[in-house]
């Protein structure tokens, strides 16, 4: 029996876990609720204890540290084998504060190919003149991305779109009772006849085609399964899943994306808004569920709050498979592409992105920053580096600790014992509860102890000296300030 299932010894990142009761259950009768074995470790006398933990699948008595490991149903999981589609050159250029000129469009295409993606949409060649004309030099560029171009369920639009250029074409209809019946007024006869229609037309001229239905969590679930089969049997590309008013929950998206796995032999591709702050979580589980392409937007922008955000998605799937990640894309250019589109649309980074937000990286109490400084995966699920970015530890405030300042001390090369080293973050967090110090003031602070502790003037314990010396240190600042002329030599 592996160690595991006696409940004796765990693995070391489990041995403070605690095994929590169901309500009422007996010890041997405690099952994971699906396949009758215990779901936690008891010991002979039937007793649960503190470190009791077993995986579910423990009683196949097999080595699982891990509870969250991989499981039958993760056979379909694409997390580790997944497309981007990226639409901030159509979904984007829906946000209210959107505006690209031809330039700005070729600048975001570009960075977008660098950074890897693998499709890039664009807005409809139809939408207006030029819009047709960027789609055309934007598949003019020589990109490694597909370039796609997304249309109405039409054969005017198509036969527009199909001499753009572009690798593919993206069709869209709304299928809810809402749409059809406020938007375009057709009913799912019509919608069927059209979209079969359009779709042997863009193939006829060799290039992909994807068909999406929209608002499609309010759509009939038999109305979207029946023209995802039929549109599959007759050789479309991709099927889309859209979130349309992002109303779907994870669970949601789950099961519709699972149930059209079973119907559909092509590609899977889902849009999801933001609404309700569901959208990165709602793309993860769709991959888990077995869809192949995700749309994104930098930074999220869209209509309204937006679709799921390149970044975002990158940071949430780094940390379920760092190396595919890292492997498929330039992740240092996160921050330019960010940046470029953050000042094409004029907003500023959100102060929690993922990855980017401007203290991603920075760790402020005490007790994490020991821990960082020790092991940054203490506290830290993706790697700063990995992003070509720099952590932070924040020491100037009243939550720091003595680790941390002894790390600035070194990093100064000021030589000072912990004994002093705990004296000095003493006076850094007096300082701090009346006001935030600036690596600066928290700078200055440890040279005056140093050289005072060299000197002879100052020692462990002793404030008075301490503040004399910050006084006089204050003082001379004040006076070479006022009369630069000391300096001079002449
Ligand atoms: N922006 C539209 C289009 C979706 C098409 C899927 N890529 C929507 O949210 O419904
Ligand atoms: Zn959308």
């Amino acid at each position: 029996m592996c160690p595991h299932a006696t409940g004796d010894s765990l693995p070391a990142d489990k041995s403070e876990m605690v095994a929590i009761p169901l309500n009422g259950e007996s010890s041997t009768s405690t099952t994971n609720g699906t396949n009758g074995a215990p779901a936690y470790g008891v010991n002979k006398q039937g007793i649960k204890k503190r470190g009791t933990w077993r995986a579910p699948d423990a009683h196949l008595n097999r080595e699982v540290k891990n509870p969250y490991a991989a499981r039958a149903s993760d056979l379909l999981s694409n997390l580790s084998n997944f497309n981007i589609i990226e639409s901030t050159l159509r979904e984007g250029e829906q946000f209210a504060n959107a505006f690209f000129d031809t330039k700005t469009k070729i600048a975001i295409a570009k960075a977008l190919d660098a950074f890897g993606v693998e499709y890039i949409e664009l807005t409809s060649p139809c939408a207006s003149e030029q819009s047709r004309a960027d789609c055309e030099a934007i598949c003019k560029l020589g990109l490694k991305a597909k370039i796609l171009t997304h249309i109405r369920c039409h054969m005017d639009d198509a036969r527009v779109a199909v001499e753009t250029g572009v690798d593919g074409v993206d069709v869209v209809i709304g299928t809810s009772s809402y749409l059809r019946e406020f938007s375009h007024g057709k009913d799912m006869a019509y919608i069927t006849k059209t979209a079969i229609e359009v779709i042997e037309f863009v193939k006829s001229k060799g290039i992909e085609v994807r068909f999406s239905s929209e608002d499609s969590f309010r759509s009939d679930l038999v109305d979207l399964l029946s023209i995802y089969q039929t549109v599959d049997k007759i050789g479309v590309n991709r099927v889309g899943i859209a979130d349309t008013v992002g109303c779907a929950n994870p669970r949601q998206v789950y099961d519709l994306v699972r149930t059209l796995r079973g119907v559909v032999s092509c590609d899977i591709e889902v849009h999801l808004h933001n609404d309700t702050g569901m959208a990165i979580a709602n793309a993860y589980t769709a991959l888990e569920a077995g869809a192949t392409h995700i749309d994104t937007s930098v930074l999220g922008i869209g209509e309204r709050v937006g679709i799921t955000p390149l970044g975002g998605l990158v940071a949430c799937l780094y940390a379920a498979n760092p190396e595919y990640v890292k492997s498929k894309y330039n992740l240092p250019m996160l921050r330019e592409i960010e940046n470029l589109v953050a000042e094409a649309v004029e907003v500023n980074i959100p102060f929690m992105n993922p990855i980017t937000g401007y203290c991603a990286f920075t760790h402020k109490a005490g007790i994490h920053a020991k821990a960082i400084l020790n092991n940054p995966s203490t506290y830290e699920i993706l790697k700063p580096e990995d992003f070509g970015l720099t952590r932070y530890v924040s020491i100037g405030h009243r939550l720091t600790g003595w680790n941390a300042v002894k790390s600035r001390v070194e990093q100064l090369g000021l030589q000072l014992t912990d004994a002093e080293v705990k004296d000095v973050t003493a006076k850094i967090k007096e300082l701090a509860d009346v006001r935030t110090q600036s690596m600066d003031d928290v700078d200055t602070l440890l040279r005056v102890y140093h050289s005072g502790i060299q000197s002879g003037e100052l020692a462990v314990g002793q404030k008075e000296a301490l503040d004399r010396l910050l006084r006089r240190h204050k003082a001379e600042a004040q006076g070479r300030a006022a009369s630069p002329s000391v300096e001079r030599s002449d």
